[in-house]
């Protein structure tokens, strides 16, 4: 059981230009007034990093891209490195999105080297598994997620500061969510994966539940043993919205 504190991560996803920042400096404004009992991160897209770092500069609230390149530079049209996105503002970066495996093509050797990189730039990833529909009513999710993060982590993860996010692809996006017996279920086989991937250094990072968390069910989440926070997506656009899931905590 991890004693760290709890971390509200936001993923903008591909939302948001330069006006969507009143957003965030409503919500630094709400935390500098009333701080926070968790860590809070956004993750605007690669092109507002910068400015959100401009916008939450002095505060609390930390920031992550979401999502990186596996090498350090060269020819790849498009991408972005992980020293790139340090260099914009940010200390996190998501990495292995459910997102990025389907539509992307992403591996889990993708990802573990994505994984690498971020740490060589000074990055905390949040490594994200989770099963299909398909795979949850094939009774599959233990095995599938517990697969993802044997070969998602490397093992160079095993004493820096990192994150696991329990992600279910079926509710993402779609109002629906495990039952919390479910998700108890999953954190735990995630934990069991970690420690036997990376020994000690396993045992201590928090694991994120996300999915369709918003303020109203975020208490009774964020409750369940290994639930050591939340990767919010929808629900993070918002200031309001994002304040009543971190006020949950
Ligand atoms: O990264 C966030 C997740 O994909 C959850 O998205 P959601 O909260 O909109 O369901």
């Amino acid at each position: 059981m991890t004693e760290s504190l709890k971390l509200i991560a936001g993923n903008w996803k591909m939302n948001g230009v330069g006006e969507s920042l009143e957003e965030a400096a409503a919500l630094r404004v709400a935390l500098d007034a009333e701080a926070a009992n968790c860590r809070v991160a956004l993750c605007p897209p690669a092109t507002l990093i910068d400015r959100m770092a401009q916008t939450l500069g002095g505060s609390a609230i930390e920031i992550g891209g979401q999502d990186c390149h596996g090498a350090a530079s060269g020819a790849y049209t498009g991408s972005v490195s992980a020293e790139m996105v340090a260099d914009a503002g940010a200390n996190l970066v998501i990495l292995g999105h459910s997102e990025r495996r389907a539509g992307f093509g992403e591996t889990d050797a993708n990802v573990a080297a994505k994984a690498e990189a971020a740490l060589a730039a000074g990055l905390e990833p949040i490594i994200c598994v989770g099963e299909t529909l398909a795979q949850r009513e094939a009774g599959e999710a233990v095995s599938v997620v517990s697969q993802q993060v044997m070969g998602s982590l490397p093992v160079s993860l095993a004493d820096k500061p990192f994150a696991v996010a329990y992600e279910p692809v079926w509710a993402i996006g779609t109002g629906l969510t495990p039952t919390l017996e479910q998700i108890e279920e999953v954190h735990a086989a995630v934990r069991a994966a970690m420690i036997a991937r990376l020994g000690a250094g396993g045992a201590k990072p928090v694991i994120l539940y996300g999915g369709s968390v918003k303020p109203s069910n975020a208490k009774e989440i964020l409750a369940v043993p290994e639930v050591g926070g939340a990767l919010v997506g929808g629900a993070s656009l918002k200031a309001e919205d994002f304040l009543g899931i971190i006020r949950a905590v």
